[in-house]
């Protein structure tokens, strides 16, 4: 492809407000509305693949930052050409070509200067809000989307210089009413969710983030390393046509900068390195299935998908298990799990079981992973990924994650005493299902998890918790209009009872481990930083690092709230930063098995019927009505001295005395790691070992 060379007046046009929101599905302008970027940085529009073409006979071709060292050239013969091959001398020539070139230098300077006046008188045109008579009209006709577009254009200028671009007597309440309604009757979202991303981010970015949302995040796949690796793996693709683009690693590119890498598209966002040309290239060019290789570290091994036109998940190496599809933001919950060899891990809420081959993978197949579901229909796809990668430390299981004392309604009162009536037997004697050869085992009946498995038993576990989805709008539209804040609390209500039940299982003097990662899929507050807030409160836990080397840091603060200042340390992602899934990641380290002040069979819901909260409610002082801690120190404190009265083997600081914890671990024995990496299939199933069978093979 012969690359279309763009003036280099053209790049130095000073720039237009950054701040104007690309028009929807306007693949062309983006690099008009931006500023020209220094020499390293691209600012390229979203680009059809198999326009290539187009792109190159566009003056503004966004690939001309590579061609800047050849217009010198071109300007060079080009005078050349002008003083003639029979000049006077060199020296003239040269003092010709200097003046010429000293001259287009000020033109250009003119230029520049004049097109940014015009820019700014534009720019103080002040923006008046439509009347109330004027909405009441609009209301009457068809939505004309052109002009709610131009007016949530202007609302989000006026709002970035309000001092300036106000228009009298309106106030910054009325331009972002309108500009919510707007937002919603245009994009299609509901009041509530777009009323909770105000809140979260300045109008400029949330501009970014909606429009993000409106385009499809890329398709990764993961090589599986317990069958191949990822060099043979890009090696069978190429030999079956598939383009690959190994990209440098994700890691290298800055938090703030994206590498945008779409189906059918790609564009990058003010990414601070430059691009290889072959590198942008090879990606533009493809006209068959294009991979570009990410990888992070020796163990993550990435590829993204982003123009196919191969089935990507019927291939023959899908099929036989050689990767799986997941999305970027789903390999950072497991990176930061880290789990090690020959460990005891729990993934709580595991289907379809993207990560959960994730972690047998990274464990090499030793140890012992229980993979959790609890919704019976959802087993089938997560006992498939086992089977398919060939997955053989995992234990499936079907309980509820949570250690609430209640038993599920819809299950009969014989199926949850199975556990009490159970024994051992050795599954692979008695089933000569596959499944059970494969050392997967299914347990099919309904209880708490945390009750089968035990406190303390545990190395790390995974809570990749249930939620509302607010991150992932690119893959499900239909989370603009579905939730509410009913949705919201509802989620977060049974989100502090899993990651209580989680951090209760697991093991505080794990040698290797005492992890617990929290994750959603979700970027509200109340299901992300309140979630681990609450839990900081009620479980000896501290968060650490979650060793990924991007991602924004979890909110300190929210509006009113306060959370701990440790909240930090979690991170955040999102589609418009880092081109990702909107995604919250949080790892804590479990420091001992004590409870401050709370009840071990605590849930959220109890919590706040107990009349204990309500004592603790009543020392708090500080605390405000709606949770917040004014001097959390002294809340502490205050609590300390509230459950100072030592009982059930608890020490005045709440902590339980090493006797009793001791007692604890030994009524309560699980088997050794070196007992569960020998052990041939056992699973207690007991009574229930019919009812096993008869679920397993609907579900097969
Ligand atoms: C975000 S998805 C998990 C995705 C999975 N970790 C993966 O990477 O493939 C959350 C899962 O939690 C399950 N779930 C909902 N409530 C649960 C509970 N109380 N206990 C255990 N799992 C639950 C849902 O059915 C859903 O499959």
């Amino acid at each position: 492809m012969a690359p279309v060379r763009k003036k280099t007046s053209k790049l130095r046009k000073s720039p237009k407000n950054p701040s104007k929101i690309q028009p929807k599905n306007n693949s062309t302008s983006e690099s008009e509305e931006n500023s020209p970027p220094p020499a390293e940085q691209f600012e390229l529009g979203d680009h059809n693949s198999d326009s290539a073409s187009e792109l190159s006979s566009d003056g503004d071709d966004p690939l001309t930052d590579d061609f800047l060292q050849g217009s010198d050239d071109d300007e060079e013969k080009a005078s050349e050409g002008a003083s003639g091959s029979g000049s006077d001398s060199d020296d003239d020539n040269i003092e010709k070509k200097s003046i010429a070139i000293d001259e287009e230098k000020a033109r250009e300077e003119e230029d520049a200067e004049a097109e940014m006046q015009l820019n700014i008188n534009q720019e103080s045109d002040e923006f008046r809000l439509p009347t109330k008579e004027e909405l009441g009209e609009e209301a009457l006709r068809p939505p004309d989307l052109s002009n709610l577009q131009r007016r949530i254009k202007e609302i989000v200028r006026a709002l970035s210089n309000f001092k300036a671009l106000r228009h009298d007597g309106s106030t910054r309440k009325d331009y972002v009413d309108q500009l919510k309604k707007d937002i919603c009757m245009y994009y299609g979202y509901n009041e509530f969710l777009i009323g909770a991303l105000v809140e979260m981010f300045p109008v400029v970015e949330l501009m970014e983030l909606i429009e993000a949302f409106e385009k499809p995040r890329p398709i990764c796949l993961r090589t599986n390393t317990l069958k191949t690796r990822r060099r043979d793996l890009a090696d069978v693709l190429i030999n079956r046509g598939v383009n690959l683009d190994p990209l440098s690693k994700w890691s290298k590119v800055k938090a703030e900068d994206s590498v945008l890498v779409g189906r059918g598209m790609v564009y990058r966002k003010r990414v601070s390195r430059t691009l290889k040309t072959e590198e942008f290239y090879s990606t533009m060019q493809c006209n068959s299935a294009t991979i570009a290789i990410f990888s992070r570290s020796a163990t993550l091994v990435g590829l993204v998908v982003y123009d196919s036109q191969v089935p990507i998940g019927a291939t023959p190496e899908y099929m036989a298990g050689f990767y799986m599809l997941q999305s970027a933001s789903s390999f950072l919950p497991v990176m930061a799990l880290a789990p090690q060899e020959k460990e005891r891990v729990v993934d709580m809420a595991a289907a379809p079981g993207g990560k959960t081959t994730y972690i047998a993978a990274l464990m090499k197949n030793t140890g012992i992973i229980f993979a959790n579901e609890m919704k019976v229909p959802r087993l089938k796809s997560l006992t498939a990924n086992l089977h398919r990668l060939g997955v053989s430390n995992t234990v499936v299981c079907n309980y509820d994650g949570k250690e609430s004392d209640q038993l599920l309604p819809n299950v009969s009162p014989k199926e949850n005493s199975v556990l009490a009536d159970s024994r051992t037997i050795n599954l692979s004697e008695k089933l000569s299902d596959p499944v059970f050869k494969l050392n997967i085992h299914y347990a099919a009946f309904h209880s708490q998890l945390p009750k089968v498995l035990g406190v303390n038993a545990i190395d790390r576990v995974l809570l990749d918790a249930p939620c509302s989805g607010t991150g992932v709008i690119s893959k499900d539209e239909s989370v603009k209009t579905s939730k509410s804040l009913e949705d919201i609390q509802k989620c977060a209500h049974l989100q502090k009872e899993l990651i209580l039940a989680a951090i209760d299982m697991v093991d505080a003097n794990s040698k290797s481990g005492g992890y617990i990662v929290y994750s959603t899929c979700s970027i509200m507050v109340a299901e992300n930083e309140a979630v681990i807030d609450y839990a900081l409160k009620r479980r000896d836990v501290k968060l650490v690092p979650c060793g990924l080397d991007f991602g924004r840091p979890g909110f300190t603060k929210f509006r009113e709230q306060r959370f701990h200042p440790s909240l930090e340390k979690t991170r955040r992602f999102y589609p418009h930063v880092h081109n990702m899934d909107g995604f919250f990641v949080a790892k804590l380290k479990k420091m001992s098995s004590s409870k401050p002040g709370v009840k071990p069979s605590e849930t959220a819901e109890k919590e706040e019927e107990t009349t204990t909260f309500v004592k603790e409610k009543e020392i708090k002082g500080g605390v405000k009505e709606n949770g917040n801690v004014s001097s959390e120190s002294e809340f502490k404190k205050k609590k300390r001295k509230f459950s100072s009265k030592p009982s059930n083997g608890l020490k005045e600081n709440g902590k339980e005395s090493s006797e009793s914890e001791h007692k604890k671990r030994k009524k309560r024995q699980f088997p050794s790691k070196e007992e569960i990496s020998n052990a041939s299939i056992f699973f207690s199933l007991g009574a229930a070992i019919s009812t096993l069978r008869r679920r397993h093979e609907s579900i097969l």
